[in-house]
Order: structure tokens, then sequence, then C-alpha cells
């Protein structure tokens, strides 16, 4: 796994490498040589143009310039001020040498030379804004950033795309979109989470130093971003050998008169990744309609109010039911009602693995209005317990519900009060956004996000029964339930892929998605087993 540091952490990476006699001069230096090899690797260079700000970050771009100048590369340098009148003393001194060395220099070009210059140029350098921006990119660079997006030409960005948060991840006004960003000694949330994922293109991180891994690990990542090979472990191989209850059986329950779509998509999915046996629980008058279309899943019939959810009648037959399944998904489409708070605040009192969604998550909102994590006590469990809430549904657990975490490092916060609040490592909270962060008491796992098809109704509810299937299937300490929701994710956002390419990004419903599972899952597993070749030839 990748460690993810906070941006204020990273100057902590920083001291600590001037320490043991690295300093920041000599990190810019092997920062710039760093961006001018992926610059020379990116292939077919005619001309190359650099845009530098005014910190530090322009300084990697200067001393960029002058190493692709020295290996022959057609480089010219844009700047908004002569090297001369450059506030910073690294960045004056880098862009100095670079224009000793003869390479060209454009300074404060009108928008009609910009769009001629970048006429003419293959590969961009966006070091403009680095870990030192903030608020919304000021002039020249907002113009320089829309006349660079609208170039055609390829982009590396220097740390972080100009224009967004290496934080939040939030950018509120023009930003880069860049092909690939050479982000300085280690990934930043920003770079993972909601625009930073599409801003960033294919991010490589350039270590600068040997000793940058030791001080990394010791200013205590905020997350990991999960490699496939960290997977390898979490789940058993297929073989043949197994029946299908060795695969591990799942209850899902939920649905009402209102909604009867949720239940039978988290229960479908929760078949096609992999659970041996899947049991549906809904309410009565639901039951013949549901067990008319899922000919697989067994469907019963559980008692229901006047209103059309569970009654009160229900909460031990539940129970009942879900002592004798391996993993327990309670929640989709089964709306708040006190039979349905009941049935979920006894299914948190069994010792079975549970997974709670939607609804759920509501119904625990209910109990302890609208802050979980003022209960600790009421999560609390012998057996593992994950709770899958969006955005809005993370806001309403932790009395945010008027102000619901707008990024992905937000989101982690959020879902660590819970999981802290409650201290013990049965309780993981997958924080779902276009980012997703999967927190343990532990480590926060950040899978590799999934297409925007994934955004399509139902794609929560199918996220729910994979995540339980998946609990049902595997035998991991508590520890590892982060990594194995965070599979789930990618499991999940590869059978999105998978989907949009069938019926394109905005076509792609939820069934289709889980009828792609499984085969998402077999892809991954063979990248799994074949790293280098990108899965089996
Ligand atoms: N982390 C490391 O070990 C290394 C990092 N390097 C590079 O350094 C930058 C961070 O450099 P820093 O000088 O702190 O900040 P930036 O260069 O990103 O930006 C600061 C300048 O940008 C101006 N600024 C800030 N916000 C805006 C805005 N919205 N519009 C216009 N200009 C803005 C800022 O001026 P202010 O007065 O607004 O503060 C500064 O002029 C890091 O990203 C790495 O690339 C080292 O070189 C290598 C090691
Ligand atoms: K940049």
């Amino acid at each position: 796994m990748q460690p993810v540091l906070n941006v204020e952490d990273v100057k902590r990476v920083e001291a600590g490498l001037t320490e043991v006699g690295v300093s920041i001069s000599e990190l810019m230096h092997r920062a710039g040589s760093a961006v001018a090899s992926e610059v020379i690797r990116m292939g077919d260079l005619g001309s190359v143009a650099v845009f530098c700000g005014l910190g530090n970050n322009g300084g990697d771009g200067w001393v960029a310039a002058e190493t692709l100048h020295g290996k022959g590369v057609a480089v010219t340098v844009v700047s908004p001020v002569d090297p001369d009148d450059i506030q910073g003393d690294l960045a004056r001194v880098v862009a100095k040498s670079a224009q000793a060395a003869g390479v060209s220099i454009v300074v404060a070009p009108p928008r009609d030379k910009v769009v001629e210059l970048l006429s003419g140029t293959d590969v961009v350098v966006d070091a403009m804004l680095g870990t030192g921006f903030h608020g919304t990119p000021r002039a020249p660079f907002d113009i320089w950033i829309a006349c660079i997006n609208a170039s055609g030409a390829r982009v590396l960005s220097v740390d972080v795309p100009s224009g967004l948060s290496a934080q939040t991840g939030l950018a509120d006004g023009e930003c880069v979109i860049a092909d690939t960003t050479v982000t300085m000694l280690v990934l930043k949330p920003g770079l993972l989470s909601d625009s930073g994922r599409d801003a960033c293109g294919a991010i490589i991180v350039a270590p600068l130093a040997e000793q940058t891994e030791r001080l990394t690990i010791e200013a205590d990542p905020v997350a990991w971003r999960a490699d496939l090979d960290d997977y390898v472990d979490v789940l058993e191989p297929a073989s043949n050998a197994v029946d299908k209850f060795s695969r591990g059986s799942v209850l899902v329950v939920g649905g009402s008169t209102r909604f009867v779509g949720a239940p039978m998509m988290a229960a479908m999915a929760a078949a096609r990744a992999g659970a041996g046996y899947v049991t549906l629980a809904v309410p009565e008058p639901v039951a013949p309609i549901i067990q008319a279309r899922m000919m697989e899943i067994p469907v019963l019939a559980l008692p229901a109010g006047r209103d059309g959810t569970f009654s009160s009648e229900a909460i031990q037959l539940v129970a009942e039911l879900a002592e004798k399944r391996t993993a327990t998904l309670v929640g989709p489409g089964m709306r708040v009602s006190s039979g349905t708070v009941g049935v979920v605040s006894r299914l948190l009192e069994t010792k079975v693995p549970l997974v709670v969604d939607a609804d759920g998550l509501n119904c625990i909102s209910r109990l302890t209005s609208n802050r979980a994590d003022e209960f600790p006590e009421l999560l609390r469990r012998a057996a593992p317990l994950v709770l899958t809430p969006h955005r809005r549904e993370l806001g309403r657990l932790v009395g945010l519900e008027d102000t619901p975490p707008a990024s992905l490092t937000a989101a982690m916060e959020a879902a660590r009060r819970i999981v802290w609040a409650d201290g013990g490592s049965e309780l993981t909270v997958v924080a779902k956004g276009s980012a997703t962060a999967c927190v343990g008491v532990d480590v926060a796992v950040l899978p590799k996000p999934g297409p925007a098809a994934l955004a399509t109704a139902g794609s929560g509810d199918v996220l729910g029964g994979v995540i339980a299937a998946f609990l049902a299937r595997s035998n991991v300490d508590n520890e590892d339930i982060p990594v194995l929701c965070s599979l789930a994710c990618e499991v999940h956002g590869y059978a999105g892929s998978i989907a949009a390419e069938r019926f394109g990004s905005r076509g792609a419903m939820a069934r289709d998605i889980i009828d792609a599972l499984g085969l998402a899952e077999d892809a991954l597993e063979e990248q799994m087993a074949f790293p280098d070749s990108g899965g089996a030839e």
C-alpha cells in the first residue's frame, strides 16, 4: 500500500530530510530532474513549454527546464516575471541558473501569445501552483490554465495540478487537467479524491530521497492507497473444490412496500459476488412479487406493519435468521420505522458479521439522535460491523446532517469520529463518494476509484451486497476488514467499467453492474496473479 500524507505533514517530512542533510534546494533539484525524466519518458518530444509560478513549485519547473535544455530538448519557460524579480530565494536562484544556461524565457505574455506558443507545443509542464496554492487561481495563472486545457498538448503537472487543493481535492476555479502528475515525496489526499481524480491523470510518486519512506511512516499517514498485491490473501482463490456453503451464506434484510428494487439488487449482487447461498428477508406484502422475479434466491416473508415495513414481530425472527448465516446485510429499501429501528438494534446485538447500509444507517441515526459517535456502546460488538454511508448518510451519523462532508479528507475525519469512539477493530466505516475511504481503527484504505458509471441509482445497494458477500466468504482478521472492503469497492468499480463498456457510461444501470461483478473479480484476480502483464496473456 502507498502512504497518503496530509499536506501539513509533508512539511514534517521535508524538515526530517533537511535534518538528515537533504536540503530543500537539493530536493528541488531532484524534483526538477524527476519531472524532466518523466517528460523524456513521454517520448515524441517536439517542443516543451514549462509554465512556472513564483514559489517552489515554479522552482521545480525551472530546474526541469534547465535539465531538458541540457539534454537538447527544445524548451521554453513561461514566467509571470523576469527571473531577477522572483521573490522566493530558492526559485530565483534556479530561474537565473536556467537563464544563464540559455533556456529561452517568455515573460508575462498576453493571452494571444500564450495561445500561439501552445499551438506549437507538444508537452506542457505545469509548475505554476503546488501545495502552497489557496483560493482560486489569480491572474495570469487562471488565463494560462484555461489556455493549457484548451491547447490539446500533453500535460504533466508538477506535484499537483495547478488550481487543485492538494489537501481537499477541490478546485473552486480553473484547474489544470493533466495526463500525468509527478507528485513529490508522497501522495496527498487531494490527488485521490473528488476533482483530484480527474485532474491528475496518472499519478507518479517521486520519493526524492531514500529516507522519505521512513519519515513518511513516522509522520503517521492519514490513509493508504491500496495496490493490487495488497488484496492477494484477502479472499480464498477460486477453486472447484468449494460447495455453496463453504463460500459463505448471506442474509439480506430490507425492502418495504415502497421500495422493492433495492433489496433485490443487494441480494443479486451478493450472489454475483460469489456468496454461496443468499436469502432475502422482506416484509410479507412484497415477498411474492420479489420471489416471482428471483428464482435463485429464496425470499422469506416477515411480519409487516400497516406502513409496509417490518413490524416488531419481525425483530426476533430476523435475529434467528442472521445467526444461521455467515454475514447479514440490513438496510436496502427498508425505510425508517419503529419496526425497522428495532430490527437494526437487535441485529447489532447479535454476534454475526453485519453490514449496515442505506436506511439501516438512518435507523442508527434515529437510535442515536444523529450522533452515532456518541454511542459507542451501541456499535461495539464481538463480530465485524461495516457501515457503508454515502456523504449525506455519514453526515447524519455524526451530527453534520446540514453540512455533510464535502471532501475525502472531511469524510475520513467524520468516519474516524465513529470508529475511534468505538475504539474496537471490529468496526469499519466505508465512507462512499466519488472517492471512497474504508476507515478502520488502525488504517484508512483508499481503493482505486471507480468510473463515473457507478453514479447510477442502486449502485450503493450493489456495493452493500458485494461487501456482505466478501465478508461471508473470507475469514480475515478484523484489522484487515478495511482492505476487504477496499477490494469490494474495486470489484464494484471494475464491474462499473465493464458495464459502461457494454452499455455506455450513461447507459449502464445497476443491473448491468451486478451482472459484471463475477467477471470483474476474475479479471482483478488475474491481474493479481500476473501483475506485470496486466492479466494472463
Ligand atoms: N515537499 C517537498 O519536499 C518539496 C516541494 N517542492 C515544491 O514546492 C512546492 C510548494 O512550494 P511553495 O512555495 O510552498 O508553494 P507553491 O509554489 O505551490 O505556491 C506558492 C506561490 O503561489 C502563490 N499562490 C498561492 N495561491 C495562489 C492563487 N490562488 N493564485 C495565484 N498565486 C497563488 C503564492 O503567493 P501567495 O502570496 O498567494 O501565497 C506563492 O507565490 C511543492 O508543491 C513542490 O512542487 C520542492 O521544490 C521540492 C521538495
Ligand atoms: K503544479
